[in-house]
């Protein structure tokens, strides 16, 4: 296949090299002309995937049209720009894949809905699970949900899209794919901030359970099935991002646990941390459908200034409850 990539960071980079490994034909999309330069001149992207040997089968360019003659797309730009990327893409119909994890801030929307709005002729599907991208690029063994409406078509597409190392399980629920990807961004997060702050590793599995139950309320709400939201891109990817520095989530938690202010942090990355966009956006759409999620207005609240104590004591000094109210 002529398989075209939408955004030059860390993923983006990592499944370009997945799918030249396959052996298709790949144009990246990258929108700093540096990046396009060293990936097609010296064959690696310094900036964003650094350390990583990229294929001679993979085509850098800053034109979105050269993207587009393709025949299936990989969304790969940080979900805050999805929308503003899918309106410059020509549109030629064929099916985009949604690669990155947020919901779009002011509509509530999912990427699924708002690739649908922007390209309504081309089937939409979502790849989502515990992908850090640096291990996926070295080839090691991963396994993502590809969820399209149509099953049998995810099942095609997993079958052409996977290697050895690399294994798509198909599903028919893209909201349910969606959701688990985004939701656990922010719970990654938190749980940076338990170990900042110091509060021990019976805190963090504490965290990892009400978090997942937090995620399965919202998912449930918004259409989501409860098997999606307990498999790979679901708790699969927040155990992944829950307990390891390699997740930007974490790390940008762990700052804000040690009392860093989330401004401070934020200020000069490059890289992107979606569970910070993604905190407020989930809060106001949990809101919105009557769903408590307090791990997460814990998160919004960090990153809107609140102080780390403040913040805790006010979680912990929470009513009990019944675990499966
Ligand atoms: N890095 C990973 O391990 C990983 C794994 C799975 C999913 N994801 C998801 O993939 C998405 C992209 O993350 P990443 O890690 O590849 O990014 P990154 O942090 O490596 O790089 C930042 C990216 O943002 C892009 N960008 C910045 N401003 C932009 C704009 N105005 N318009 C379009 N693009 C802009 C940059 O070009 C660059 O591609 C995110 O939603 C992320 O959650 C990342
Ligand atoms: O580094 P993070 O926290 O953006 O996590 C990357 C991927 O989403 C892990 O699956």
């Amino acid at each position: 296949m002529r398989i075209g990539i939408l955004g030059g960071g860390a993923w983006g980079t990592a499944l370009a090299q997945v799918m030249a490994a396959g052996g298709h034909d790949v144009r990246l999309w990258a929108r700093e002309a540096d990046v396009v330069a060293a990936i097609n001149d010296t064959r690696a992207n310094p900036l964003f995937l650094p350390g990583i040997d990229l294929s001679p089968a993979i085509r850098a360019s800053d034109d979105l049209a050269a993207a587009a003659e393709t025949d299936l797309i990989l969304v790969v730009t940080p979900a805050q720009h999805a929308r503003a990327v899918l309106r410059d893409l020509p549109r030629h119909g064929q099916p985009l894949l949604l690669c990155s994890k947020g919901i779009e801030a002011g509509s509530h929307k999912l990427l699924s809905e708002v690739a649908a709005e922007e390209h309504p002729a081309s089937p939409i599907g979502v790849l989502s699970g515990p992908t850090f991208a640096g291990e996926v690029a070295r080839g090691l063994p991963t396994a993502v949900t590809l969820a399209m409406a149509d099953e049998d078509a995810a099942a095609r597409m997993a079958e052409a899209l996977a290697l050895p190392t690399f294994r798509p399980y198909a599903s028919d629920d893209v909201i349910g794919a969606e959701i688990g990807g985004a939701v656990k961004n922010v719970l990654a997060i938190a749980c940076g901030v338990v170990e900042g702050a110091g509060l021990g590793q019976n805190a963090r599995a504490a965290l990892i359970a009400r978090g997942f139950a937090e995620m399965t309320r919202f998912g449930l709400a918004r259409g989501a099935r409860a098997e999606t939201l307990a498999g790979l891109s679901g708790l699969g990817d927040l155990v992944l991002t829950c307990s390891s520095t390699s997740s930007r989530n974490f790390s940008l938690g762990l700052g804000l646990g040690q009392g860093r202010k989330a401004t401070e942090l934020m200020a000069d990355r490059r890289t992107v941390a979606e569970g910070a966009f993604t905190a407020p956006v989930l809060c106001a759409a949990a809101a919105a459908a009557g769903v408590a999620m307090p791990v997460s207005e814990a998160v919004a609240a960090l990153l809107a200034g609140a102080e780390v104590g403040a913040v805790i004591g006010t979680l912990l000094a929470r009513p009990l409850t019944r675990e499966h109210a």
